[in-house]
């Protein structure tokens, strides 16, 4: 789950992608980029690993002239983190297009052979969103068009759709046209659409969440539907249609654990509401299931499951306590690109204040425990702190199934809930006893906000994927190909 930004302003656009990155950059630390088009239909791109405010300087930022542009922050979930798979990506051919990609393609290696068969275009590197901009760019090529129209794009989408698999929220930018933006169709990845009026004019912005149209000034216009394409002409004209067959909306359940932010609204649900709904159920299911265990203490696992544990302590009538001080300097540990690395970042990013935890029995409450590398250092932590018992709640059930939309979590022997019982993954992590929520409950909780979903991703529960296509053989040979091992 990468972070993604388009607008087609009547003024320079720079600034406001900036900033709208910085606040998606929760879902990306790896590389960020921005490209723009200026009025003389060049494109002007700044890509690098790194965070936002690494990556971009006053210099670049002035090159970085027009009012039109996209912008993106990558988590990698296909081929490497290397700077060359940084996104957006460009094709000359045809008008020039760029693209931004959040989500992951099941079906890449194939898609490259077509491309390479049919259409003769290479593709440069193992990035699945190099391929999906390349099926992309043949499928307008094939309008053998020089002006595109609405349709033209339309018609193209639809082709697209057909061609490619698994999840993509995307927009892409066409010299001497626009911007479209479109979602998969199962709508596995957000993606939103907002206008701000200026002197008399509309500008319009696509964003992966919410929050990055209220922090530049954009209204919330609406969700993209799945399948949906919306493409907004350079002169500000705006044209929708859906563009695949049985569109069905499946949000990944996974973006209101952890993922999104929770001051952002996605497909109607407030992230923040569904957390709190989270630690509602949760709450009383530890007081349905250990009536006899003496909670001192309610101490969240900063900084995620925040919202969700002060809702547990409230239905507990237990106190809650910050007993973990965040480095704000460091990053989300779990989007890391490798284990090393996320193993010591939970030792600098997280610390105990003693005094919450001496003599008592704490709970300690996490949104989701997946590899069990937080929750292994932080019981250690609440130990050394001189903890009682210590109890720990998930707000996610038992992660056991590996992600193929956009979560980098390729093979199931990563994960610490596979193939064990709630008692051994309590004592693994070393915890006195521990609770996971009912899948059920979490989905309700989500729902609450917006009776409409009928449907989640929710295969890394549940080892059943959306798309109905995937194999067993794909899911060894994902895991074959990124497992920690083979990454490094
Ligand atoms: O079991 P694990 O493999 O450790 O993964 C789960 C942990 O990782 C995430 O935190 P992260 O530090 O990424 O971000 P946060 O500060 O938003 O909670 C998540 O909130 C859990 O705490
Ligand atoms: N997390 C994502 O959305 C990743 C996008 C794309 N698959 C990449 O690896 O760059
Ligand atoms: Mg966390």
């Amino acid at each position: 789950m990468c972070g993604i930004v388009g607008i087609v302003s009547h003024s320079p656009v720079n600034q406001s992608i900036y900033d709208a990155l910085m606040v998606l950059q929760h879902r990306g630390q790896d590389a960020a980029g921005i490209v723009t088009a200026d009025e003389n239909r060049c494109f002007h791109l700044r890509k690098a690993n790194g965070l936002v405010t690494d990556v971009f300087q006053q210099v670049h930022m002035e090159r970085l002239r027009g009012n039109a542009g996209l912008g993106h922050v990558r988590y990698p979930t296909a081929g490497s983190s290397s700077e060359f798979e940084a996104q957006p990506f460009y094709v000359n051919s045809p008008y020039g297009v760029t693209l931004v990609h959040n989500g992951n393609l099941t079906n890449s290696e194939e898609l490259k052979e077509k491309l390479f068969k049919v259409a003769r275009r290479h593709v440069n590197t193992k990035s699945d969103s190099e391929a999906l901009l390349n099926i992309l760019a043949y499928h307008i090529d094939q309008t053998a068009k020089y002006h595109l129209s609405p349709e033209d794009i339309f018609s193209a989408l639809r082709l697209t759709n057909q061609d490619i698999r698994g999840a993509y929220a995307c927009v892409a930018m066409i010299i001497g046209h626009g911007l479209v933006a479109f979602r998969d169709p199962h709508g596995i990845r957000p993606l939103v659409l907002g206008k701000r009026e200026d002197n008399g004019k509309t500008d319009y912005m696509f964003a992966s969440e919410s929050v990055a149209l209220d922090t530049v000034g954009f209204e919330f216009v609406r969700d993209i539907a799945p399948g949906e394409a919306v493409y907004v002409t350079f002169e500000g004209e705006i044209y929708s249609e859906i563009c695949a067959d049985n569109p069905k909306l499946c949000p990944c359940i996974f973006e209101y654990v952890y993922f999104a932010r929770p001051d952002s609204t996605i497909d109607g649900v407030s992230v923040y509401a569904a957390r709190v709904h989270m630690g509602e159920r949760l709450g009383q299911k530890i007081a349905r299931e250990w009536p006899d265990e003496q909670i001192d203490v309610v101490i969240p696992v900063p900084e995620t499951s925040n919202d969700i544990a002060l809702r547990i302590a409230h239905v507990l009538g237990v106190p809650y306590r910050q007993g973990f001080v965040k480095n704000r300097y460091v990053g989300r540990t779990f989007i890391m690109p490798g284990q090393t690395q996320r193993v010591s970042a939970v030792r600098r990013k997280l610390n105990t204040i003693a005094a919450e935890f001496k003599g008592k029995n704490v709970l300690l409450v996490d949104d989701s425990i997946v590899r069990g590398t937080t929750s292994e250092q932080i019981v250690d932590m609440a130990r050394a702190a001189g903890a009682n018992k210590i109890y720990f709640a998930s707000a996610a059930p038992e992660i056991r199934y590996p992600n193929v939309y956009g979560i980098d979590m390729p093979t199931k022997h990563e994960l610490i809930a596979y193939g064990r019982t709630t008692e051994e993954i309590a004592k693994l992590i070393g915890v006195d006893r521990l609770v996971f929520q009912d899948l059920s409950s979490l989905e309700i909780s989500i729902q609450q906000e917006n009776p409409h979903i009928r449907e989640f991703d929710t295969s890394v529960f549940t080892g059943t994927y959306v798309t109905g296509d995937i194999t067993a053989e794909y899911l060894d040979e994902i895991a074959d190909q990124r497992n920690d091992k083979a990454k490094k």
